[in-house]
């Protein structure tokens, strides 16, 4: 054991009302947006593989030839409350926006920077434009902030020098000021979201994380902040030495989901996993051809998956330079939210049941005590769903839609829920209703081999 001044503040998962109402959100839509959306990957007539909002470094472009990028930023097509719409109907129900993205160009009229929206043509404050519209669909917004900011002077990758130190403090000043000036600001924002905090610089000073998050949950109670924000007095990031998740929540899984068998060790505490919709494109990108692009009903498996392990599930949207949202975009949010629409009870304040996984799909856990959602993805031709269901526990009835399943008991606690054999459009939904006790396992004879 470490004895630690910024390791991890509590153990276990954060049972307060704020918290509870994060984790019932399960469904949050993640918006990249900032210059690089206005050269949306190509630069100069070169198409650029590498994540848009990374093009400045891929195509080596000047600071300075960047930065003018906004004096163009005027988004003509931009209306938050459009975008809010869409979110609404998508079934998401929170929204986490780039505040600032790795170039440092702000959203926002910070008072601790010139690089701002108050400076481009379009002048407007987009947070708050943002904030309130979400908000006034009963969408929750977080903020995404990068520490990591290529336009300050300030920022250092590492501290190799009294000069690298001297500078990075006035860096991690900057950015505190920042996000007191966030958090002050809009105050109806729920959570942040820190990226950027991988490098040496942030490593070392493990005692500016603990010291954000503590401001933080001073200015706005109950603010909840990710595990990236964090590390501590040893320069451990996420977990501090001993093993505890810092923050309120893990933020690790990056265009990658848990594994439903061996990774369960998520379940022990809250987590959220942020998806893009191409294989690796968070901002806009004008191509997306370079790469596979998942389809409504694969981003949909994923927040099931996500849910049934006790998750949140952010997915990204990358609107255009001009504030349209591609029709892609658009497909996925109208083909998630008509199967949200009438499942969303399987999702919502719903998590990890705990029974083993099977084939078939996925099992959630509504608030509701004794019942078990079963969302069924991978049919099989017998439309004979096994489900072993934990020591002791009995099935009373199966439905889907209103309609009695038969349920046949199989073997010692093992049953099969007999579907229909045909091909279905979108993932059904089986509610189970259990309680009471499993037959005996006495009239199930084990095979002496
Ligand atoms: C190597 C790497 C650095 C930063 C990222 C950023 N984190 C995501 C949440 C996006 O913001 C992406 O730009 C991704 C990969």
């Amino acid at each position: 054991e470490f004895k630690l001044q910024y390791g991890a503040q509590r153990t276990g998962k954060r049972t307060d009302a704020a918290m509870e109402r994060w984790r019932g959100n399960r469904f949050g839509q993640f918006i990249h947006w900032g210059l690089y959306a206005i050269p949306g990957g190509v630069w100069n007539g070169k198409t650029y593989n590498y994540a848009a909002e990374f093009l400045k470094s891929s195509a080596k472009i000047p600071g300075s030839t960047w930065d003018s990028l906004m004096y163009q930023f005027n988004p003509k097509k931009f209306s938050a409350k459009e975008w809010a719409r869409m979110a609404k109907r998508m079934g998401a129900k929170y929204m986490t926006i780039t505040t600032k993205h790795h170039e440092g160009f702000c959203l926002w009229p910070s008072r601790f920077t010139e690089f701002n929206i108050s400076r481009t043509p379009y002048g407007k404050d987009i947070l708050k434009e943002l904030v309130d519209a979400y908000n006034a669909e009963g969408i929750d917004v977080n903020f995404y902030y990068s520490v990591l900011d290529w336009h300050h002077p300030d920022w250092r990758y590492d501290i190799k020098s009294p000069e690298d130190s001297v500078a990075f403090r006035r860096y991690l000043d900057f950015a505190f000021n920042q996000l007191k000036e966030l958090a002050t600001n809009y105050p109806t924002v729920k959570a942040f979201w820190f990226d950027g905090t991988w490098d040496n610089s942030v490593k070392k000073n493990g005692w500016w994380t603990y010291e954000v998050e503590q401001m933080l949950k001073q200015v706005s109670p109950g603010a909840i902040v990710n595990s990236r924000l964090r590390a501590d007095d040893r320069g451990a990031r996420h977990f501090d030495s001993n093993g505890q998740l810092m923050g309120d929540y893990e933020s690790g899984y990056e265009r990658r989901l848990p594994d439903p068998v061996t990774d369960l060790k998520v379940t022990k505490w809250d987590w959220e996993a942020c998806m893009t919709v191409p294989e690796n494109q968070w901002g806009y990108h004008k191509d997306w051809s370079i790469s596979h692009v998942k389809s409504p009903l694969e981003l949909l498996e994923m927040l099931v998956h996500t849910t049934s392990m006790g998750g949140n599930f952010l997915l990204n949207f990358g609107p255009a330079g001009d504030g349209s949202i591609r029709p892609e975009e658009q497909r996925i949010a109208a083909e998630i939210g008509s199967w949200m629409q009438n499942n969303g009870n399987v999702i919502y304040n719903s998590g990890y049941a705990g029974w083993e996984k099977q084939d078939w799909g996925y099992f959630t856990a509504p608030s509701r005590p004794n019942t078990l959602n079963m969302v069924v993805f991978n049919l099989p031709v017998s439309g004979l769903l096994k489900v072993k269901v934990p020591a002791g526990v009995k099935i009373s009835t199966a439905s889907t839609g209103g309609k009695k399943l038969r349920v046949e008991e199989i073997a010692k606690n093992q049953y099969l829920v007999h579907f229909e054999r045909k091909w279905f459009a979108m993932p059904q939904v089986i509610v189970l209703e259990t309680g009471g006790e499993g037959k005996k396992g006495a009239q199930y004879q084990d095979a002496k081999t």
